[in-house]
């Protein structure tokens, strides 16, 4: 899954496809390089980060998923309102990935089951503003597991597919250092639930931490070692910034995998 945030702010790429000509070009470049698809965001997560007006988030990300789907590029649409997934599911997107795991809109699992198209339910606990003091688990695994369980009763209560969920353990959103750490180490515990598992970790702080305080643009090389690790570890998909270095981590997860290239 390669990252397309058209956004003036996201953390690691703010600003640098909030032209729509550079963002459709950038997605088609992606793709053709290999990704599977495209998450177009106009809103950015990052920590502290305030909220878009809807009107503006549909404006940001409408066009270019109209335009990428038009070239044939798989798109999914990382948002937390239905009014935007469903602008973006008519605009062709095929996926909607939403942060909020549905807590952010009571409508979107009703938008997302009439559409009929998958659903990336992933963990969080509340906006950017205040998430990091939301940071409080017993066990950051089992309690992941147990409230992405919830979510996912709540989307099929309202008509989604089972077989449409894909889960994310939502690293870096109300999760602090070692958090992120521990539900890697213990994906199988995602995993073994039963539906496909995305994992977000491509440049994100805990990966910065761990190297010394390496800024966002040195944390490829990390990225790309998480996509192996998660490939190899049964994850369905990873979401990243660099498409190139992943798909070649994850290959060699392949071929280490099967025994043969
Ligand atoms: N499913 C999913 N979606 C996401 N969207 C945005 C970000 C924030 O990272 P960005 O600002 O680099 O997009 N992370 C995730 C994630 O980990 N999982």
């Amino acid at each position: 899954m390669g990252v397309l945030n058209v956004t003036p702010d996201s953390f690691s790429d703010g600003g640098r496809y909030i032209d729509r000509r550079d963002a459709v070009a950038h997605g088609v470049e992606m793709f053709e390089r290999g990704a599977d698809m495209i998450d177009v965001g106009g809103e950015s997560t990052r920590p502290g980060a305030g909220r878009v007006e809807p009107a503006e988030e549909i404006a940001r990300i409408v066009p270019v998923i109209r335009a990428l789907t038009g070239e044939g590029v798989p798109v999914s649409v990382d948002t937390m309102r239905a009014s935007v997934a469903a602008a973006a599911l008519e605009a062709g997107a095929s996926i909607v990935n939403d942060v909020s795991g549905g807590l952010a809109d009571p409508g979107m699992a009703a938008v997302v089951a009439a559409a009929g198209v998958p659903y990336v339910l992933m963990h969080w606990r509340g906006h950017s503003t205040e998430m990091d003091t939301l940071a409080t688990y017993d066990d950051v695994v089992t309690d992941v597991r147990t409230e992405l369980l919830e979510r996912v009763e709540a989307a099929l209560a309202a008509g989604v597919a089972e077989s449409c969920i894909v889960l994310d353990p939502g690293l870096g959103f109300a999760k602090l250092g070692d958090h992120n750490w521990e539900l890697l180490q213990r994906l199988d515990e995602l995993v073994e639930l039963g539906f496909p598992v995305l994992v977000g970790a491509s440049r994100k702080r805990f990966l910065g931490t761990l190297l010394g305080d390496r800024p966002p643009d040195g944390r490829e090389d990390a990225t790309a070692a998480v996509s192996a690790l998660a490939a190899f570890n049964g994850a369905w998909g990873v979401r990243v910034h660099d498409v190139d270095r992943t798909l070649d981590a994850v290959a060699v997860a392949g071929a280490w995998r099967r025994g043969h290239g």
